[in-house]
């Protein structure tokens, strides 16, 4: 081993004593059981819903208020105990109401304090003290600890502890300190999250996820297709970014991008105003609980039409200059008889419908106005200098990428591109072919130059992350074609049709699941692979888990515009020592539905997989890096102290 290397790991255990402490504390922790993992997917801006999932951990706190209290608290006790975890502060508001003198609210407090203190012990009885005390709440930490962990057989010390109860209580300390309490509690039952992808679009808070994750103990996320659009508009894709506002629009979602990230929409709105009118095709799906008058829609109409139209223009040059996108089919500006108003579409003619053309040039359709051009410079500009874009984007960049590997499972949004027989289907990008992992390394490599080079705005990089939102050998995206043109403009159905790669109904059989699992480099007798971006229509009885259980579908519709398809509000996965857990949500109301009535979201546990052995740390990620340390610890123990 590296002599320079020990020396300097010498500086920091610079006794005999630190080095063997330390081995026995990393062996000590490796044989601890595996911490809870919690795999979310498909976000899609619902807020309110993903952090009731994530403040109940799927199910998990009440499972353990259950475990806990089952036999002397009745359902309603449970339930409301439940939704003091989930939300503190509001819920002791709720209680101080309910309880009529102070002598009762004091009582309350005691109790609860306890109570809760009971609950901490019971979910951070598999980590080490140390990890627990930084889940405390930091002021109260001395007190916590005192109280967790009582050792007095002799009750001598009963009226020590009474007399802390009583202080914290009278000293008008215990809301914050039950706050606390709930918020370490949360954080106990989950070690680590993984988001698979699409936190962004459709709904209307995509910004307070990424500061919930900001500031989320430990957590990964797997870009999705929605979220490597925004990247790309940061990033300086045009094309990205007018989709963005599109969608935003499309969903009466303009205030995230106007209100949240500072984005000044008055040029488009100009725009919009001078060439567009009212259109059915373009009105916005609105928010059951949003207020919009008469005016606005009309105006977001407008602002949507305006977008479209520049974004489509902005993909024929992109495809005329990457011939190997294999693309040329979405040339569809080309194909419009501007007279007739119809099109050809794959040897069809297509009558279209409410259109808006205004500011297109048949000769050239892909030609900006001066005005749209304009338009799209001052938008890049503000989008880039936004610093709370800046900040959720380098986040994603930080934690984010295309697929992830841990704990012997593979995490990715989409599909691993296939052909019909199951083999790793081949891109060529400029005179070189990619498949299977290298093609996901390449697209990665190619999305993180973009980022890199914000100021390039026409390079392959730039390019290639819209190609990832759109492509058909993207592993975000996956389908032959993405037809929002026809969708907004032709009636026929047939035309609207995404053809899917055949990984979409080859990822039920095993085998291909097995081989993927290989190209990865993963056990394929115990790896899973993990998927979001497709519904998953448990209405028409799909199966989330599938090709004998190596495979994970848990996209189940956090977004409520898919509810209706998918019959459920989205699944979610657990992962601890025992096993591997999938949960189906039913639709979340609101906070105060829980509050109030504790209603929670019904969990329906099913079982994916059944550890035969409790997992320990040291089979995991990170346990692989505790061993690594401890070897290291030995080796130097060795060249030093020659034990
Ligand atoms: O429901 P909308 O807004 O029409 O969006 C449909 C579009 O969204 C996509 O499904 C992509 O988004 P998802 O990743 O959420 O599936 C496209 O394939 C499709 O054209
Ligand atoms: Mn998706």
């Amino acid at each position: 081993m590296d002599a320079q290397f020990l020396d300097l790991l010498a500086q920091k255990y610079d006794t005999e004593e630190k080095v063997i402490t330390e081995i026995i504390n990393l062996e000590a922790i490796s044989n601890l059981p595996k911490g809870t993992e919690h795999f979310v997917s498909d976000l899609h801006g619902e807020f309110q819903a993903f952090q009731h999932v994530l403040r109940n951990g799927s199910g998990t706190v009440k499972e353990k208020i259950k475990d806990l209290f089952r036999e002397v608290w009745t359902d309603h006790e449970i339930n409301d105990f439940a939704a003091l975890v989930y939300y503190p502060e509001e819920k002791i508001q709720l209680v101080k109401g309910d309880l009529c003198n102070k002598q009762a609210l004091n009582r309350w407090y005691r109790q609860t304090i306890e109570q809760m203190l009971k609950l901490i012990s019971y979910a951070s009885s598999k980590y080490t003290r140390s990890k627990l005390r930084k889940a405390l709440p930091e002021q109260f930490v001395y007190i916590v600890e005192e109280l967790l962990y009582k050792t007095d057989a002799t009750n001598n010390k009963d009226p020590y502890y009474e007399e802390i109860y009583r202080q914290i209580i009278s000293l008008g300390l215990a809301d914050k300190l039950i706050i606390g309490l709930a918020y370490t509690t949360q954080r106990l039952v989950v070690d680590h999250l993984h988001v698979v992808g699409d936190i962004y679009d459709r709904g209307p808070d995509p910004d307070k996820i990424m500061d919930t994750l900001i500031n989320y103990h430990s957590v990964d996320i797997q870009w999705g297709n929605h979220d490597v659009l925004w990247i790309g508009a940061y990033a300086g894709s045009l094309v990205c970014l007018a989709n963005i506002i599109r969608i935003c629009a499309r969903y009466d979602n303009l205030d995230i991008i106007e209100d949240v990230y500072g984005i000044n929409l008055r040029p488009l709105l100009n725009l919009a105003e001078k060439y567009y009118d009212d259109n059915p095709a373009f009105r916005p799906k609105l928010q059951a609980d949003h207020n919009v008058s008469e005016q606005e829609i009309l105006q977001i109409t407008k602002i949507h039409q305006a977008i479209a139209m520049i974004q489509f223009k902005l993909e024929i040059p992109i495809i005329k200059r990457r011939p190997y996108f294999n693309m040329s089919e979405r040339l569809l500006l080309e194909q419009i008889d501007y007279d007739k108003n119809e099109i050809r579409i794959g040897g069809k003619t297509y009558p279209l419908e409410n259109t808006c053309f205004a500011t297109i040039n048949p000769q050239q359709p892909e030609q900006l106005l001066e005005e749209e051009q304009e338009v799209m410079e001052k938008l890049l500009f503000s989008v880039q200098h936004s610093e709370k874009l800046a900040r959720h984007m380098n986040f994603l960049m930080k934690k984010g990428s295309l697929y992830l590997k841990y704990n012997g499972n593979l995490l990715i949004h989409g599909c691993i591109p296939l052909d019909e027989e199951g083999n790793m289907e081949e891109m060529q990008i400029e005179d070189k072919t990619y498949s299977g992992r290298q093609l996901l390394d390449v697209l990665e490599y190619y999305l993180r130059y973009a980022f890199a080079h914000p100021e390039e705005t026409d390079d392959l990089a730039t390019d290639m992350v819209w190609y990832i939102w759109t492509g058909e050998c993207s592993s975000l995206f996956g389908k032959r074609e993405m037809t929002t043109f026809e969708r907004y403009f032709i009636q026929d159905k047939e035309t609207h049709k995404e053809r899917k790669n055949p990984y979409y109904h080859l990822r039920a059989n095993e085998e291909i699941c097995r081989k993927i699992l290989l190209e990865f480099d993963l056990n394929p007798d115990h790896g899973h692979i993990i998927n979001g971006h497709t519904p998953v229509r448990e209405i028409r009885g799909e199966n989330p888990v599938k090709a004998n259980g190596r495979m994970v579908v848990i996209d189940g519709g956090f977004s409520k515009a898919y509810q209706s398809t998918t019959g459920i509000a989205g699944y979610t996965l657990l992962y601890n020592s025992f096993g591997m857990q999938l949960v189906a949500h039913q639709k979340f109301n609101s906070k105060e539905d829980v509050l109030c009535n504790g209603t929670d979201v019904l969990s329906i546990k099913r079982l994916v997989d059944k550890e035969l052995e409790r997992k320990l740390v040291r089979e995991t990620n990170v346990g692989e890096k505790l061993l690594q340390q401890i070897s290291n610890l030995k080796n130097l123990l060795e060249y030093r102290y020659m034990i």
